[in-house]
């Protein structure tokens, strides 16, 4: 990495507020205050920001994603025993050219997985993700290692949303009721070869669909790019031991418009196979998600902002996963 440096995305160390996060008074702490000054700079600014100082060690980081390079090389008849099918719920592998981002194919591989949920529990809707997410089955200690993280990235993302909660003039907590209270998360584990040409697209340009994302990716090569509010589209380079989080269209509306969900794209030009580990933390999924009554008497909006429309999670999850996949048979 070169001496001069300069990330183009703002860098927040986190630490002050998971030292205070169960302190209802936390807004009190001077460390507090500073970060959630940060977040808010940095949620209406771009969108995307480097957290460090989160509590994830580097070598946890670094295992998910050595594990995940090895499932990747795997041959290919492995890696479709674990086929993503409508009958699995959406979850499961899925081979380079599958998945759709605004009708065109995307470059990259993928495992995807979901919360799992009890059958029924969401009705119609929630019958289309019923499921057990599916692991290589020679390798438990995969599985063992994804569980743990995924129980760690709830737990920070609801930190960090402690965070972003006090940063738009709420109580911590805002995140957290009736519409957060039983978060559902998403998570993808992608793979994307090194591609020498600039018209092939990773992952097309997209925003995320729940509240809050964890990035996870190879310390080597850069290919996220995220679009600033001058237009530009910048690269979001490797921070090794950092995440990159970014807010997705659930926030935007719950904040009543003041938080955007922003655009992002990969492409990866590296000569290198590239992985990333994408947690999604999102609302209930069969919450109706509107402003917050709160952030609509502080920020009324102006002819500027469109109010957000509401919209039930799960409703916009599963329109998302059927656009994506709406070739999926043809694949299989
Ligand atoms: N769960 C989330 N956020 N997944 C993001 C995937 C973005 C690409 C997808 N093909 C799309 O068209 O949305
Ligand atoms: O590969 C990345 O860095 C980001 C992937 C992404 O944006 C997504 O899966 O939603
Ligand atoms: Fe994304």
């Amino acid at each position: 990495m070169a001496t001069n440096f300069k990330p183009h995305l703002p860098i927040i160390d986190i630490s002050p507020l998971l030292v205070k996060c169960d302190d209802p008074d936390m807004m009190d702490d001077t460390g507090v205050a500073e970060v959630v000054r940060k977040l808010d700079r940095a949620c209406r600014d771009v969108g995307f920001f480097y957290v460090i100082g989160h509590g994830i060690s580097e070598s946890l980081m670094r295992k998910v994603k050595e594990m995940t390079h090895r499932f990747f090389e795997l041959p290919y008849e492995e890696k479709l025993k674990i086929k993503i099918t409508p009958a699995a719920g959406y979850r499961g592998y899925q081979k380079i050219g599958v998945n759709y981002t605004s009708g065109k194919q995307d470059f990259h591989e993928a495992i995807d997985c979901y919360r799992e949920f009890k059958q029924g529990k969401y009705g119609e809707t929630g019958k289309v993700l019923e499921g057990l997410n599916q692991w290589p089955d020679n390798s438990q200690e995969y599985k063992g290692l994804m569980d743990e993280y995924i129980k760690l990235c709830t737990d920070l993302s609801r930190n960090i949303l402690r965070g972003i909660s006090l940063a738009l003039g709420g109580s911590p907590y805002e995140f957290e009721g009736e519409m957060v209270g039983d978060p559902f998360w998403v998570m993808r584990i992608i793979g994307y070869p090194g591609v020498n040409q600039e018209n092939v697209i990773g992952c097309g340009a997209h925003t995320d669909y729940g509240l809050l994302t964890l990035i996870n990716q190879d310390d080597d090569k850069t290919a996220l790019q995220v679009k600033n509010l001058a237009g530009d589209w910048v690269s979001a380079i490797p921070i090794p031991g950092s995440f990159i989080c970014n807010i997705g269209d659930m926030l935007k509306i719950l904040s009543n418009g003041v938080y955007e969900s922003t655009l992002h794209r990969v492409i990866n030009n590296a000569p290198l196979y590239r992985v990333c580990i994408a947690f999604f933390y999102e609302t209930n999924f069969d919450a109706m998600v509107e402003p917050l009554e709160i952030f609509k008497e502080k920020y009324p909006g102006d002819k500027r902002s469109q109010v957000p429309k509401r919209v039930v999670y799960g409703e916009h999850l599963v329109n998302k996963v059927q656009t994506t996949f709406a070739k999926l048979l043809e694949y299989s």
